[in-house]
């Protein structure tokens, strides 16, 4: 039987050892490192990840503010909050929930965000930097994808790995810092031509494809990790909702190991939020001349 790769209770243990060094940090500064989370509009799930990454900023001592705008907020006032939420000292992290609003071009506003305080690791700074391997803050999603990959198979280099989807949020970064650790990485998308085959000879499977059920069984390798990123939303035959990824669970009893859906990366996201919130505050202490807006960091 495939064993199961826990993202709650990575995340918990995750969250243990920051309340420690969040600790730390406060007494140390004076000031608890501090998350500012923009919600645009009225997206119910947006609404409830928003929610969630605020209890759990209190949970490990994090400052949280939470600014809501209507749907109909224009980008000119969101670049506005953006630009006072980058001068001021009081805040370390900023994070946009995405999906924006469509009137909203959202690369936009991501680019606007200092990148020392882009906890979500999106502004092109920290992609570059994610690119070239020299440092920056690495996005949630695939950060969690890592430390649960990684938590079963300690020594990735030369193993081979297919990633399934090219999004900003998962594909593409989750490829980068595969290919970091020395694995050959094939990203591929839903339309990939032979999909089947590339993924039965993978050692890694990363499935990022917004699909249900889309990897099957006989697509995964004996004794392969799979990493499933997906959160599809059905409806079952007893007219039940619910979430399931894209990895059809039931059919990888061969695997080594798998990642739950719900229960495996989703919880690592905000995780991690958590943690680059603390990192963000910690280069920004340790940087302080070099900001210009920062005239209270003393
Ligand atoms: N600015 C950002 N926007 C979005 C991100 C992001 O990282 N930054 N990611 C997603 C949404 N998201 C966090 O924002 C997120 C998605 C899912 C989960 C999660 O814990 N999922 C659960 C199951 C789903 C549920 O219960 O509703 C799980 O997988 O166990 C956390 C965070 C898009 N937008
Ligand atoms: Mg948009």
């Amino acid at each position: 039987m495939a064993r199961l790769i826990s993202g709650t209770a990575t995340a918990e243990r995750l969250m243990a050892g920051l309340a420690t060094d969040v600790a730390d940090f406060s007494r140390a500064h004076g000031m608890a490192p501090t998350l500012a989370a923009v919600l645009v509009g009225d997206d119910p799930a947006s609404r409830i990840y928003v929610r969630r990454k605020i209890e759990q900023c209190r949970k490990v001592g994090l400052g949280s503010i939470e600014h809501r705008h209507g749907a109909d907020c224009s980008e000119a006032e969101l670049l506005a909050l953006i630009d006072r939420l980058n001068r001021d000292p009081k805040v370390h992290g900023i994070l946009v929930q995405l999906p924006l609003p469509p009137q909203i071009d959202s690369a936009k506003v991501l680019d606007a965000i200092d990148p020392m305080k882009d906890v979500d690791g999106f502004h092109p700074v920290n992609v570059g930097r994610l690119s070239t391997g020299t440092g920056g803050l690495i996005p949630c999603t695939p950060m969690g994808c890592m430390m649960l990959l990684q938590s079963e198979l300690p020594e990735l280099r030369g193993k081979s790995a297919v990633v399934i989807g090219k999004s900003n949020i998962v594909g593409k970064p989750v490829a980068l810092l595969l290919l970091e650790q020395g694995c050959t990485v094939t990203v591929c998308n839903r339309h990939t031509v032979n999909l089947p085959d590339l993924c039965r000879q993978a050692d890694i499977i990363v499935a990022a494809a917004g699909r249900a059920g889309l990897v099957r069984g006989d697509w995964v390798k004996p004794g392969a990790v799979i990493i499933d990123v997906g959160i599809n939303r059905i409806v079952g035959p007893d007219g039940k909702g619910g979430i399931v990824g894209d990895v059809t669970a039931e059919e990888i009893g061969h695997a080594a190991a798998f990642t739950p859906v719900p229960g495996g990366v989703g919880p690592m996201t905000i995780a991690c939020l958590l943690l680059n919130t603390l990192q963000a505050a910690r280069a920004l202490r340790a940087a302080p001349d070099i900001r210009i807006s920062d005239a209270a960091y003393s």
